[in-house]
C-alpha cells in the first residue's frame, strides 16, 4: 500500500490528508511551523483550519521535511501556490526515486507566471514524468464533512492518473481523470478570480442572474485564457472549469468569496488580507492572469475590472456599470467561430 506525504498543512492539506489516513493509508503531514506541528500531533486535530475533525491512527505529522518526504510513493503539494517553489526545492533531496508528486494547489506563480506543475517540473527535474495536478469543485470543509464530492486528477502519464485515482476514491470522494493537466490547473487557479467578483456581486445585493452572468461570462474568459495556453477547451465545461466555479461562485465557504463580498462592504484590500489565516488565491492570481491576457493577446473584461477594484480602490459599482456598458458582442466571440458567431 502506498505511503503519502501531504505537504501543507491549511484546510484543504488537512482534509487530502484525513480523506487518506481514514482510508488506512499510511499519510504524513507536514506543517512548516514546529510549534504547530507539535500542536496538532499533541491535540490530533488541526485547531486552526479544521476544528473537531479528529486525525486518525494513520495519520502523522511533522515539521521535519526529510520525515515527510523520505520512503514516501506519492507527495501531495498543498501550500499556497506562491510559496510552492521554495517548498519544492526544500524537499527536493528527500525525494524517493520513482515518487509521483502531485499538486492539489490553486494558483499561478507571480514571478514566473507558471502554474504549479511548471514550478514542479523546474525544481524536481528527476520526477518530471511523474507530476500530477487534483483540481475541481472541492471545499475543503464539506469533503472533510464527508459529503458527496467530485474531483478530477490529471497527469500526462494515464497510469499515474489512474493510480491517484484509485488512491484518492472514497464512497464520498469521486475522482475523474483526464490527460490535460493545463486545463485542469488553470480552471482551478482562474476560477477564484470569478469567485472573487462574485462574493463583490452578492456583497452588493445584485442578485442571481448576475451571478449567473458572471460565472458564465467568466467562464468564456477562462476558457479563451486557458485554450491560448494550450488546454483543451472542454476542459473548462468539466469539474475543474465550470464545476468549481459554481462551488466558489456560490458558497460563503469560498475564501475568494468572502474576500469579494468583504470588499463590497468597503474593506481595504490590504485590511481584509491580514486578517486572513486561509490565503485567497484569486487576488495574486489576478494579476498573473492579466499578464497571460496580455502574452496570449486575450480579452478578459472582468478580470481587468476586478483588477481595478482590488489593486485600484475602484468602486465595484462603476466596475460592475462599465462592465455592462461595453460594447455589444456574439456570445461565442473568441470562442468558436462558424455558423452560429454573430458580431
Ligand atoms: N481550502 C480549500 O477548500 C481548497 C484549497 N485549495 C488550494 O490549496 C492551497 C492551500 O490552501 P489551504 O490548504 O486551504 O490553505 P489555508 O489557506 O487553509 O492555509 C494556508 C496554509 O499555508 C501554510 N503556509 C503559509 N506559508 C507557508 C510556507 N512558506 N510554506 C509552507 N506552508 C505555508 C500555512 O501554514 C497554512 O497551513 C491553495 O492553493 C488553495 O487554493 C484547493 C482546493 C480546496
Ligand atoms: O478551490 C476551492 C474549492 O474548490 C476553495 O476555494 P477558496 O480558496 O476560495 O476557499
Amino acid at each position: 500500500m502506498a505511503s503519502v506525504a501531504v505537504i501543507g498543512s491549511g484546510a484543504w492539506g488537512t482534509t487530502l490528508a484525513l480523506l487518506l489516513a481514514n482510508k488506512g493509508i499510511d499519510t504524513v503531514l507536514w506543517e512548516h511551523r514546529p510549534e504547530r506541528a507539535a500542536d496538532m500531533a499533541c491535540l490530533r486535530e488541526n485547531r486552526l483550519f479544521l476544528p473537531g475533525f479528529r486525525f486518525p491512527e494513520h495519520l502523522g505529522v511533522t515539521a521535519d521535511l526529510e520525515e515527510a518526504v523520505r520512503h514516501r510513493e506519492v507527495i501531495i503539494l498543498v501550500t499556497p501556490s506562491q510559496r510552492m517553489r521554495e517548498n519544492a526545492r526544500q524537499l527536493a533531496p528527500y525525494l524517493e526515486r520513482g515518487a509521483i508528486v502531485v499538486s492539489a494547489s490553486k494558483g499561478i506563480e507571480l514571478s514566473t507566471l507558471q502554474r504549479m506543475s511548471e514550478v514542479l517540473a523546474e525544481e524536481l527535474p528527476e520526477a518530471r514524468a511523474r507530476l500530477a495536478a487534483l483540481s475541481g469543485p472541492n471545499l475543503a470543509r464539506e469533503v472533510a464533512e464527508g459529503k458527496p464530492t467530485a474531483a478530477v486528477v490529471a497527469a500526462q502519464d494515464e497510469a499515474i492518473a489512474i493510480y491517484l485515482r484509485t488512491l484518492l476514491s472514497t464512497a464520498r470522494y469521486r475522482v475523474y481523470t483526464t490527460q490535460d493537466i493545463t486545463g485542469i490547473e488553470l480552471g482551478g487557479a482562474l476560477k477564484n478570480i470569478i469567485a472573487i467578483g462574485a462574493g463583490i456581486n452578492d456583497g452588493m445585493g445584485y442578485g442571481e442572474n448576475a451571478r449567473a452572468a458572471f460565472i458564465t461570462r467568466g467562464l468564456a474568459e477562462i476558457t479563451r485564457l486557458g485554450t491560448a495556453a494550450g488546454a483543451h477547451p472542454l476542459t473548462f465545461a468539466g469539474l475543474a472549469g465550470l464545476g468549481d466555479l459554481v462551488a466558489t461562485c456560490s458558497s460563503p465557504l469560498s475564501r475568494n468569496h468572502q474576500l469579494g463580498r468583504r470588499l463590497a462592504a468597503g474593506e481595504k484590500l490590504d485590511e481584509i488580507l491580514a486578517s486572513m489565516h486561509s490565503v485567497a488565491e484569486g487576488v495574486y492570481t489576478t494579476r498573473a492572469a492579466l499578464q497571460l491576457a496580455q502574452r496570449y493577446g486575450v480579452e478578459m473584461p472582468i478580470t481587468q475590472q476586478l483588477a481595478l477594484v482590488l489593486f485600484e480602490g475602484y468602486d465595484p459599482y462603476k466596475a460592475v456599470l462599465e462592465l455592462m456598458m461595453r460594447d455589444p458582442k456574439g456570445e461565442m466571440e473568441g470562442l468558436i467561430e462558424g455558423s452560429i458567431y454573430v458580431s
